[in-house]
């Protein structure tokens, strides 16, 4: 049985279909999820983290019924640790303050306990040293990772994260990717960005979504595979290529069409295999129909 089961979800807001019959199962281990502005994938991860209902379709979590009983909603909850795209936080909460408004909500009653707890997720996220700021004084990455240290209490089984990299600097980014990779092993990680980067060091598994529907699902390196052969670096810029551009060494890199003369074959990455996958897609917002 996997963590996560989705059958068939679809969802519309208005005259916009967000999700369009989606199935996916997915258990323990990262699993990214790409894709253009407007594919679907806030709305997928909120479905999945029980903040909004999808209008079809079937979901189980843990096994469970979310749509289920009051006692079934909140027995998920419990297990599920969920970063929302935007958090907004009370103007004058400490990290430690805010962290711990959570936590209540999330019923550690014990006051002792849920203390250690907070120091725990607030170390996890390298900010033990900053827990008596203010949220509103931290740098936009510190604040990303308030909201990372919240989804974190209780040790979630499920840990639903929307653009979690976002803000981050690199050394902040490789430190969630450490944090991330050790969770994984026990828990069911579903995350969105539009970082291919990110996807590559840190999914073993990428789910790629565009117009609400599920393009592409399996292991990041069958994803890169499909781009071999159709990635060159080159001294002129490709005529027909999907895209290309003049790297930093001065060469082009081109990526899709016909190899211009004297192009040399490269190893495509994780975003020229995306890129190739969606085509033109890659690049359109979806207008409501
Ligand atoms: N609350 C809402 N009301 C109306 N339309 C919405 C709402 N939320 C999302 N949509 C629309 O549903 C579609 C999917 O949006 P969603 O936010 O899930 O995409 P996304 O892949 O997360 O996009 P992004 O990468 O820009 O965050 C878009 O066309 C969006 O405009």
């Amino acid at each position: 049985m996997n963590a996560v089961q989705l059958d068939a979800i679809s969802k519309t807001y208005g005259r916009t279909r967000a999700l369009d019959v989606v199935d996916l199962g997915f258990d323990r281990g990262v699993t990214g999820l790409l894709g253009p502005n407007g594919a679907g994938k806030t709305t997928l991860l909120r479905i999945v983290a029980t903040s909004i209902a999808a209008d079809g379709g079937r979901l189980s979590l843990l096994g469970r019924d979310p749509q289920g009983s009051h006692d079934e909603l909140t027995a998920i909850r419990r297990q599920l640790g969920y970063l929302p795209q935007e958090l907004g936080y009370p103007s004058d909460m400490t990290a430690f303050g805010f962290v711990e408004y959570v936590a209540v909500l999330k019923e550690w009653n014990d006051r002792d306990r849920r203390h250690r707890e907070v120091r725990r997720v607030l170390d996890l996220v390298g900010l033990a040293g900053s827990a008596t700021k203010k949220v509103r004084r931290l740098s936009g990455g510190q604040r990303r990772r308030v909201a990372l240290a919240q989804a974190l209490l209780g040790e979630p089984r499920i840990l639903v994260l929307d653009e979690p990299t976002t803000g981050l600097d690199p050394t902040q980014r490789a430190d969630l990717r450490r944090t991330l990779s050790v969770i994984a092993d026990r828990c069911t990680v579903l995350l969105s960005t539009h970082q291919t980067e990110d996807v590559a060091a840190l999914c073993e598994r990428v789910v790629v979504l565009a117009g609400g529907t599920v393009r592409f699902d399996g292991p990041v390196t069958e994803l890169v595979a499909t781009a071999a052969g159709r990635v060159w670096l080159s001294d002129e810029p490709g005529s027909d290529a999907l895209v290309s551009w003049r790297t930093g060494t001065g060469r082009h890199h081109v990526v899709g069409g016909t190899p211009p003369p004297g192009a040399v074959e490269t190893e495509p990455t994780l975003e020229d295999a995306y890129l190739l996958m969606l085509g033109a897609e890659a690049r359109t917002v979806r207008a409501p129909a």
